[in-house]
Formats: C-alpha cells, sequence, structure tokens
C-alpha cells in the first residue's frame, strides 16, 4: 500500500483527490478547487470511507476559507458540508474539529490555520490506521497460533486505503499481517450496490495479498462450511454502548458469524466514536438514491465503462447505505487505543475530545 496519501493532497490553494467512482478501472485524479466541488465530492463519493470523508470535509473548510475568513462564511461552510453524509460520524467530528481550532481565531488568521488544522487531521488519521494494523496484527497472531495453512479473514466494503488517510482500517491488520509474512488469504465480500468490495480486491491485488471476490451472499455458506477465522470490517460510527453502523450487509454477517463462533471485529479510529449517540437506534442511517440499486457500473467486453440498467427506471428500490450491528454480536473493537470489548468504549471515553483521534 502507497507511503503517502493518495487519496487526497493539498496542491497549492486546492486539493487533489482519487475520483473512486472510476476505480478501479481508471485512476482518475480530480482537482477540487472549491467548497462545493470538495461538497460534491463527499455526497457523491468520488471520496469515500468514513476517517476520508472526514478529512476531505476538513479541507473543504480550508477551500472555503481561502477569500472569506468571516464567521458567516465559516458556519455556512460548515452547514454545506455538514449535510452531504449523515452517517459517518467522523465528518461531523472532522468538522467540529474545525470549528474549535478556528472560531476562537480573528478572520485574517483563519485561512492558514484552515490548512494546518486539516493536514493535522489528516496526519491523524494516518498514525491512528498505523495503530490499528499493529494492534490488529497481534490479535491475528495469536489467531493463527497452531492453526496449520493460511488464516482465512474475511471483510466487507472497503475499509483500506482508498477510506482513509493512511493505511486503512480493516485492512490495516491485514496489510501488516501480509508484511509481517504470517499466511492469510482474505475472501472479500463484493457489496452491493455500490460495489466497494472491488476496490477493496483492487487494493489487496496491488499490494498481492491473496485473496478472492465473493458475491456478498456467499459470506454466509463459507462460514458454515467452517472456511472463515475472522471477519473484520470498518466502520462509519460507533455508538457508546458499541452499537456499530457499517456498510449494508455488516449485520447479516455479523449474524452469520454469530450463528457459527466466528471472530468478528469492527476496526476504527477514536474519530469514529460517537459518544453523544447511545445506541444504534440513534445512528441515522443514509438513504441513497435508488438508481444505485437499479444501475451499475462496469467495463464493457471492449473495455469501455459503461452504466447497466438492471432494472426499470419505474421498478421500486430502497437503498440503505449502512446498517446496524448490535453490540453483542461484536468480538472486539481494534483502534489505536487497542482492542477494547465493544461495552468497553467508556474506558476512553475521557481521551474522546476533539484533541484525540
Ligand atoms: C474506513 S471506511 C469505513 C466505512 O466507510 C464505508 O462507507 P462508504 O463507502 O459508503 O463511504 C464503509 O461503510 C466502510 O466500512
Amino acid at each position: 500500500m502507497p507511503d503517502t496519501c493518495p487519496t487526497l493532497r493539498r496542491d497549492g490553494d486546492q486539493i487533489v483527490i482519487l475520483d473512486q467512482t472510476r476505480l478501479p478501472w481508471r485512476e482518475t485524479f480530480v482537482r477540487l478547487d472549491s467548497l462545493d466541488a470538495a461538497a460534491a465530492a463527499i455526497r457523491d463519493m468520488q471520496v469515500r470511507g468514513a476517517p476520508l470523508i472526514g478529512a476531505t470535509a476538513a479541507f473543504g473548510i480550508a477551500l472555503a476559507l481561502r477569500h472569506d475568513g468571516s464567521d458567516a462564511a465559516l458556519a455556512a461552510a460548515d452547514a454545506c458540508l455538514r449535510a452531504t453524509r449523515p452517517t459517518a460520524v467522523n465528518l461531523h467530528w472532522a468538522l467540529d474539529r474545525m470549528q474549535a481550532a478556528l472560531r476562537p481565531l480573528p478572520a485574517i488568521e483563519r485561512s492558514a490555520a484552515a490548512w494546518a488544522a486539516a493536514e493535522d487531521i489528516r496526519a491523524g488519521d494516518a498514525a491512528a490506521n498505523a495503530a490499528i494494523g499493529r494492534h490488529g496484527l497481534a490479535m491475528l497472531e495469536s489467531l493463527a497460533a497452531g492453526r496449520t495453512g493460511p488464516l482465512q479473514l474475511m471483510t466487507h466494503c472497503n475499509a483500506g486505503w482508498l477510506a482513509t488517510c493512511g493505511h486503512g482500517t480493516a485492512l490495516a491488520p491485514i496489510y501488516a499481517a501480509h508484511a509481517a509474512g504470517l499466511a492469510i488469504h482474505v475472501w472479500v465480500s463484493e457489496t452491493r450496490p455500490r460495489n466497494q468490495g472491488l476496490l477493496t480486491a483492487w487494493e489487496l491485488a496491488r499490494a498481492g495479498v491473496p485473496h478472492t471476490l465473493i458475491a456478498d451472499n456467499a459470506a454466509g455458506w463459507l462460514m458454515a462450511e467452517g472456511r472463515v477465522d475472522c471477519v473484520i470490517v470498518g466502520a462509519d460510527r460507533i455508538a457508546a454502548n458499541g452499537d456499530t453502523a457499517n456498510k449494508v450487509g455488516t449485520y447479516l454477517k455479523a449474524l452469520a458469524a454469530s450463528a457459527h463462533g466466528v471472530p468478528f471485529y469492527i476496526a476504527a479510529p477514536r474519530s469514529t466514536i460517537d459518544f453523544g449517540c447511545p445506541s444504534g437506534a440513534a445512528i441515522p442511517i443514509e438513504e441513497r438514491s435508488a438508481d444505485e440499486v437499479r444501475i451499475v457500473a462496469g467495463l464493457t467486453d471492449d473495455g469501455d465503462t459503461a452504466r447497466i440498467h438492471l432494472a426499470a427506471a419505474h421498478a421500486a428500490a430502497c437503498n440503505p447505505a449502512f446498517d446496524v450491528t448490535p453490540a453483542g454480536l461484536l468480538w472486539g473493537i481494534i483502534g489505536e487505543f487497542g482492542i477494547l470489548p465493544p461495552d468497553g468504549l467508556a474506558t476512553i471515553a475521557s481521551h474522546a475530545s476533539l484533541a484525540g483521534h
């Protein structure tokens, strides 16, 4: 995986992002030169992944304040970015952190401070990812002890470097295990309807990590067959009681894992934990366009990208982008703080300030 953060970088007084709507077929970099462009990139999932959309929102504030550091400009930019996607608390955590850094300053100082605060958020996420990798590796090594053959892992959606400012969350322990020479294989769940699993397969192929892409619906059967040793997924918002919102389909995998005694872990930085949210029932679940269910994007046999209509435009469809896995189905939460039981998050609540990651 890359040493730098190719998903998002500053270039002068603009930012450049990797357009994830074009992957895995095209690596296209897009320059964002305004608040509206940054908001659109988050809303349309050109950038995606809870920590990455938080960092992008932070840079969106910097874009907004380049020529106007007024309270009104700051408030308008904050409101615009908060409205882009409701579930990933990292977006709101990053915007809260930007507010805390900028509000006390005179308007004239806010532009430079915004760029610095956004860079700090990005660097902090990368550091948190590295720590998640270390803690997750220790868990995988203990799981692998005494076993023969590769450790059979499963993940859902994409919680790799594409979704963060570092090496990823759920994929960080996987990359760390591969780098440490631990024999692993990863079942990669395709993740309808936006197919972020294809992004995970793309990442793992580039890193040389053995993996197999599966349809979402194959996951339960593989666990029933005893072919999965551990599931690690990311998160978009973890409530104070440990209930966790993640990409839709996560809950189904957690139920199957519970039925077959398969360890099921969440990997997420502290910026994904929302101590202001008492339980999963209070987590807002994003409803995206039903067209994402009706239409898929892909590559034709001729190598042209295409949108394929699976269902008629009037076909009834609904598209919750996330679901909530109850804390009782989780074995632990792997963060930069170590690995905590889902009902043990209170031990780090006092550190869940804007100063932390
Ligand atoms: C470390 S990414 C966490 C999380 O974000 C993804 O959602 P989306 O692709 O809609 O932005 C997915 O739920 C990942 O697990």
